[in-house]
């Protein structure tokens, strides 16, 4: 047998010891017998099919005969193998180098993985790049635009001002400079821990083996003892709807705000639709909602949507049609305007042909996962996307894991959200180091960026009462308004809600809602305290600073109605020296 070196994965003494000691033995079908020695111990063992090579949390190939910092002395003798290679050039390989793809090859960095990353295009993804970073730039904007439109709300404050106009290309040019300075922060962060980034398309040719290189060259190869896929996602456009990118275009094109249409017509009154709303109405344009479903912002908790319509949509230059389809939309050509034609969700009967100057079509996103070889491991994607289980790992046709093989971020489907990409590629890499990892995404929150911004963590009020009809528990709602806080009426920012879904007989946090000023940073008290599994007896006394917004959800949790053997904690109960 040839011996090769353990690398890099940093083992402490202890562990290594336990494992030594601990005789049982693993079998499984595919099961690859080696031989690991460490201090003159020995042990057989059986890298199983769904962590070959990867036990101990250290990674096993690489360089032969390499000596390994902090686990010198540790070797696996000759895995043999399954088809996969013997030895590898990276720990990790992510191919994909958007928020989730950095989030993860930080991660395992940090891990003591050695990790590279194959991006086709720029690094960012599309967060950075056609997301997140240039729509809140756009957004900074809007919302000082309409602040200082508002003659109203500034004279209660005690403030004149002369009309603000803005400079449209400077207003684009602070989107586009922002997207490259968090674009060179991201590379520059992976340049200076050692990730090595590779240029190119990459894909899956066999088991823990990539392929990279330009479109159809892809000449260069590379072996990971783990790969995870991270190619994110792009805009779906419904088939009749020609995109023109000048007059009929998705967020990719709208983010460069090459001009302000005094019409457009939004197709879909999601995230995009909505924060883009939130732009356009503070540029000057009006704006005509195209929903599928029968009520505006159908994502969102009900009550929190109805709310949202009155103090977002109702007051502003935009108007709607709800349950009907942009059935064909044909881009402006001749003088002529950009046509809609409408037909019922339902019925698909033709219902009106709009006329407008543009149409933003942000009807959702499709997994980008074309040409990724996933044929070659057995993967068949599901309408596009990954198919993968709670811990991100990739499912063949059979739903079996595919060893070594990750899915994280929009690809995925789970969630697309750029902080859930990255939460799930750090909780990949803790299982590659050997600690089980799974990431709750109950836990994980969502804001919409308007003015006021609108935020969510777990269930909405429907969710969970039927969760609760399934399960045999009771649901209650606790709500706090924004007009009895200091700080919003300092402000003059009284318009808003908090609403809490909650478990009365445990104290459990179903849901969080909040509609108001900062709603995007108060979330983080909900979410953090469902992560950590917090009930609200355990938090309805933590104190918070007055005067201040994140009294909204002192107040929340304190109006919340406990059942008796619930109210007082044990950590509340105990006694504190002092
Ligand atoms: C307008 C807009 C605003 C948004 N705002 C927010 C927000 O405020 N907050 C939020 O949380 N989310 C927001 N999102 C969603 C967020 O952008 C995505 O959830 C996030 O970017 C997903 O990250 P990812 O790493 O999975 O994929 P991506 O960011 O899409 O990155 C995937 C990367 O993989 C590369 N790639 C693809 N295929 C290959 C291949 N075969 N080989 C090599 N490289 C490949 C791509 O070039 C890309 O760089 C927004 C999205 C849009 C469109
Ligand atoms: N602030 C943020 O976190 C943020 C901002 C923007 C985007 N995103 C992410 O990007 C993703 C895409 O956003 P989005 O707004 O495009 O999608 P979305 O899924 O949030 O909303 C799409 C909307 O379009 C409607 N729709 C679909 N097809 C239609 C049709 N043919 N005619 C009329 N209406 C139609 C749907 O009913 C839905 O309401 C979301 O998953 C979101 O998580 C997040």
């Amino acid at each position: 047998m040839e011996a090769i070196a353990v690398s890099r994965g940093l083992v402490g003494a202890s562990r290594l010891q336990s494992f030594f000691a601990d005789t049982s033995s693993s079998s499984s079908s595919s099961c690859v017998p080696a031989l690991i020695s460490y201090a003159g111990l020995k042990k057989n063992v059986c890298f199983s099919a769904s962590k070959p090579a990867c036990e101990l949390g250290a990674v096993v190939a690489a360089s032969r005969g390499a000596v390994v910092k902090g686990n010198r002395g540790l070797r696996v003798e000759a895995a043999a193998t399954n088809g996969s290679p013997q030895s590898f050039d990276y720990d990790v390989v992510i191919i994909g180098a958007g928020v989730g793809g950095h989030g993860a090859a930080l991660h395992a960095v940090e891990r003591g993985l050695k990790t590279a990353i194959v991006e086709g295009d720029v690094v960012g993804g599309t967060c950075v790049n056609r997301g997140c970073v240039p729509s809140k730039a756009l957004l900074a904007v809007s919302g000082r635009m309409r602040e200082l439109h508002d003659e109203h709300h500034l004279k209660s404050l005690g403030i004149q001002v002369a009309a603000a106009e803005y400079d449209r290309q400077a207003v684009a040019d602070h989107a586009n400079n922002l997207a490259t300075k968090i674009r060179g922060n991201l590379t520059n962060s992976m340049k200076a821990l050692g990730v090595d980034i590779l240029t190119g398309i990459g894909s899956v040719v066999a088991p823990q083996v990539v392929k990279y290189g330009r479109i159809g060259f892809a000449d260069k190869t590379i072996t990971a003892c783990n790969i995870i896929i991270a190619t994110g996602s792009v805009p779906f456009v419904p088939p009749g709807i020609e995109i023109d990118g000048k007059t009929v275009f998705t967020s990719d094109h709208a983010l460069k705000l090459e001009w302000i249409p005094d019409w457009i017509a939004i197709v879909g009154s999601g995230y995009i639709g909505l924060e883009f709303s939130d732009v356009y109405t503070a540029l000057g344009s009006e704006v005509t909602f195209i929903e599928a479903l029968d009520g505006l912002m159908p994502g969102f908790d009900p009550e929190i949507g109805k709310l949202a319509q009155r103090i977002l949509i109702n007051p502003r230059k935009i108007d709607y049609h709800v349950g009907v389809l942009a059935k064909k939309i044909t881009p402006a050509k001749d003088g002529k305007p950009v046509l809609i034609e409408l037909v019922d969700t339902k019925t698909k009967e033709p219902k009106e042909t709009l006329e407008v100057d543009a149409a933003l079509i942000a009807t959702g996103r499709a997994p980008f996962t074309k040409g990724l070889g996933l044929e070659n491991v057995n993967v068949v994607t599901q309408r596009g996307f990954v198919p993968v289980d709670e811990r991100m790992q990739v499912l063949d046709g059979e739903g079996n894991k595919v060893p070594n093989l990750y899915c994280i971020g929009d690809a995925n489907g789970k969630m697309m959200l750029a902080h859930a990409a990255s939460a799930q590629g750090i909780s990949v890499i803790e299982q590659i180091a050997g600690r089980d990892n799974v990431l709750n995404h109950n836990s994980v929150p969502a804001a919409c960026f308007t003015h006021p911004e609108i935020s969510m963590v777990g269930l909405t009020e429907p969710q969970a009462r039927a969760l609760a009809e399934k399960e045999g528990f009771k649901v209650s709602v606790a709500k706090t308004s924004f007009k009895a806080n200091t700080k919003a009426l300092a402000e003059n920012e009284g318009d808003g809600l908090a609403k809490m879904i909650y478990r009365p007989d445990t104290g459990e946090i179903l849901g969080v809602h909040i509609l108001g000023l900062h709603a995007a940073d108060l979330i983080h008290e909900a979410s953090n305290a469902i992560a950590m599994g917090n009930t609200i007896k355990d938090i309805k006394f933590a104190v918070h600073a007055h005067p201040t917004l994140s009294e909204v959800l002192d107040e929340l949790f304190k109006s919340a109605h406990l059942e008796d053997h619930a109210v007082v904690s044990e950590k509340a109960a105990e006694p504190v020296a002092v």
